[in-house]
């Protein structure tokens, strides 16, 4: 099933600092050291109060028939309660949580993380571990068996360079994705598994070290299902984080048994992969043939000491499943605000033209120097974050945020998309300019950098997140060199629910026309 291919490129970091048309308003107390003002207590916090606060009621209490929203709308009724109470909130969801939309308060929790920072996890993936008796997978893990996985993965996966070397073969992804796009009518539905084939080979090439034929005429059956199924086991995942699945808990519910069969799936398939490779390591060292330099992550792990077939499997299962649907979903997302920007969407043909000529092979040094590209990228991801809430964590200190004391162990949402609307100008328009470096652009606010944090931040922050960004820009690149994106009418003013990953309320008709 899998074509082994290997390439190696150079690297130097892309866009560097940011913006200059912010406006900062805040002037949030920080740590617990306050200066003047003593902190208020916790019960002071603003939000919704009484039976509101009560253990399952308070968290059923917040969406649908009690309120116009559901799960999948929770960034609107975020946005409600910050209109009402502030951008400090205090509610029930799930488990009694506080919500912070400040940056300077975002600062400040991501200051006291500590070593091994914690988030609110997905639970029905740590329930599966403990059913079977395996490890968590990387994302749920906590302290220094987290640690002791992330390291390894950081060393491979967040240099500055890391994706580049994988520039290459996930060129090759993109040039199969746009053939079909140019050569074909895709309806909606089907651009949408196309986005899924898109991003489950390019990150295939990463953790598997080759392509699962998903672009072929007549596609592997086996990756066809592995797909399915990685697909399957993050909605059952984002069914029981939204609140749709409770029963999990105590019994094996519908929700979990669809998870434990897909699940079970991707699990056979990425080990028999990574029994392949071991096996081919093997050979290659016995023939002396292994070359160290080469960019194989899958050999790369499985020769470290210390680090278990199991621990192997679990990063690279974590890998494929965090990295297909992500991805896939937000390439949608950046055509669709490339579409809508007609004349931005110009610019960044422009830029990728300029660098490229309508067939010119993408190498690392032009594909640096793309600047727009990156910045339209990221002003995509303010529009439109692509999480309801960028992300949580549970401190292991006490703290003061919004001038409230706030208890070590509070689960705390961070609430940056809408911190990404109410310190920019004309926060609901496409200017990627916004994030071009400016020469005048001296006096930086340390916070402010936290008002866009799609990947999360500090040392738990996304760990596919130089992929993903690759992904992305690829896509685009390859896309817009040879196609005008624009949408049919009746997808001209889509709303974006959140699944839990930002996703078009109906799938998007786009238009691909070839350019002159
Ligand atoms: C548009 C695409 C993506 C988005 C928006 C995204 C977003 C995120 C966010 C918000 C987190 C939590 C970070 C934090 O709490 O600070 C995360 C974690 C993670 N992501 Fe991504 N991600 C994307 C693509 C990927 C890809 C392509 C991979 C794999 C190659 C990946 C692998 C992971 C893993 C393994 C974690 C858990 C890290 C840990 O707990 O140490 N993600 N991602």
């Amino acid at each position: 099933m899998i074509k082994s291919r290997l390439v190696k490129l150079g690297w130097t970091e892309g866009l560097g600092s940011h913006v200059k048309t912010l406006r900062f308003l805040s002037s949030h107390v920080g740590q617990l050291s306050t200066e003047g003002s003593e902190p208020k207590p916790f019960d002071a916090i603003p939000g919704p109060k009484g039976i509101h606060l009560w253990p399952i009621i308070g968290s059923i209490l917040n969406f649908k028939p009690f309120t116009k929203y559901t799960p999948e709308t929770l960034h609107q009724y975020m946005d409600e309660l910050h209109e009402k109470f502030g951008p400090t909130v205090r509610l029930r969801l799930g488990t009694e949580a506080v919500v912070v939309s400040e940056p300077k308060d975002v600062e400040t929790v991501f200051q006291n993380e500590g070593k091994y920072p914690k988030r609110h996890g997905f639970e029905m993936m740590s329930i599966y571990a403990k059913r079977n008796n395996l490890q968590d997978s990387i994302s749920q893990l906590q302290g220094e068996a987290w640690q002791s996985l992330r390291s390894p993965g950081n060393r491979r996966l967040m240099k500055v360079d890391s994706a580049l070397h994988y520039l290459g073969p996930q060129s090759e992804v993109a040039d199969n994705f746009v053939h079909i796009l140019a050569t074909q009518d895709v309806s909606p539905d089907r651009l949408q598994d196309l986005c899924f084939r898109y991003a489950s080979e390019s990150i295939a090439v990463v953790a598997f070290n080759g392509r699962l034929g998903l672009f072929d005429a007549n596609p592997d059956q086996g990756s066809v299902d592995f797909l399915k199924a990685a697909e399957t086991t993050f909605e059952m995942n984002g069914r029981a984080l939204l609140g749709k699945s409770i029963g999990h808990r105590w019994y094996r519910n519908e929700t979990y048994k669809q998870l434990e069969k897909s699940y079970g799936l991707v699990r056979k398939v990425a080990l028999g992969h990574i029994a392949q490779a071991r096996e081919s390591l093997e050979q290659r060292i016995q023939a002396g043939q292994l070359n160290t330099e080469e960019p194989n992550l899958l050999f790369s792990l499985l020769s470290e000491k210390g680090l278990s077939e199991e621990m192997v499997a679990n990063l690279m299962i974590s890998l494929y499943l965090a990295g297909t649907e992500s991805t896939a979903k937000y390439m949608q997302v950046f055509f669709y605000n490339l579409a809508k920007n007609p004349e931005k969407q110009n610019k960044v043909r422009k830029e990728i033209l300029d660098l490229l000529g309508p067939d010119g092979r993408l190498t690392a040094e032009k594909f640096l120097k793309m600047v727009y590209l990156k910045a339209a990228l990221k002003e995509s991801f303010r529009l439109i974050s692509p999480t309801s809430l960028a992300t949580s964590r549970i401190l292991p200190v006490d703290v003061v945020l919004g001038g409230y004391k706030i208890p070590a162990g509070t689960i705390l949402y961070l609430n940056c998309p809408r911190a990404s609307k109410t310190h920019f100008e004309n926060p609901y328009e496409f200017l990627p300019e916004r994030w071009l470096r400016r020469e005048d652009s001296t006096k930086k606010d340390s916070a402010l950098h936290l008002t866009v944090i799609p990947f999360g931040h500090g040392p738990r922050n996304c760990l596919g997140r130089r992929f993903a960004e690759q992904e992305l820009h690829l896509a685009a690149i390859k896309v817009l060199q040879k196609l005008h994106i624009d949408v049919h009418r009746e997808s001209a003013f889509e709303q974006f629910i959140y699944r839990p990953f930002a996703t078009p309320d109906k799938p998007i008709r786009f238009k691909f026309t070839k350019i002159d």
